[in-house]
């Protein structure tokens, strides 16, 4: 199992999508930002070092949600979410298509991974519960 973590990173009610391109799997579809742990390394320190390789910026996870299981035809990944803050730096599409930052409505409007879209209904639900 490719246990793989993504940050929710949000600022002034919006969130940060990335979408994957076409040199990477699940092409050209809408993620939250993340990647693949590392052996000895903690689900922290892992999303902190993926979204700077990937973003160039500096993000601090606070709050776990709970994981997701998603076969692909040739792996199945756990997908695990943190909620986190933005800490600074300035975005670069290292290895990504394009990002947006999206409101809450807007995410159904996305053309997700197929693992995301749990993540995404199980936010929305947070969000609506924030009040
Ligand atoms: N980062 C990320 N990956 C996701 C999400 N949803 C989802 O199904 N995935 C899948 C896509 C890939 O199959 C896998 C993550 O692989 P990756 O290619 O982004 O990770 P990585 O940068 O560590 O990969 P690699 O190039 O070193 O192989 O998880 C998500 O929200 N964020």
């Amino acid at each position: 199992m490719i246990e793989v973590v993504c940050a929710i990173v949000e600022q002034h009610g919006r969130v940060l999508l990335t979408q994957r391109s076409e040199q990477m799997r699940e092409s050209m579809l809408w993620e939250f930002p993340g990647g693949k742990l590392e052996a000895g390394e903690t689900e922290h320190q892992g999303l902190v070092r993926e979204i700077k390789e990937e973003l160039g910026i500096d993000v601090q996870p606070y709050h776990r949600l709970d994981p997701v299981q998603h076969p692909y035809p040739n792996h199945t990944i756990v997908l695990i979410p943190y909620l986190s803050h933005y800490n600074g730096g300035v975005i670069s599409l290292l290895e990504h298509r394009a990002y947006r930052w999206a409101t809450p409505d807007e995410l159904a409007d996305f053309n997700w991974c197929p693992a995301d879209v749990l993540i995404v209904e199980a936010y929305l639900e947070l969000v609506k519960n924030r009040g």
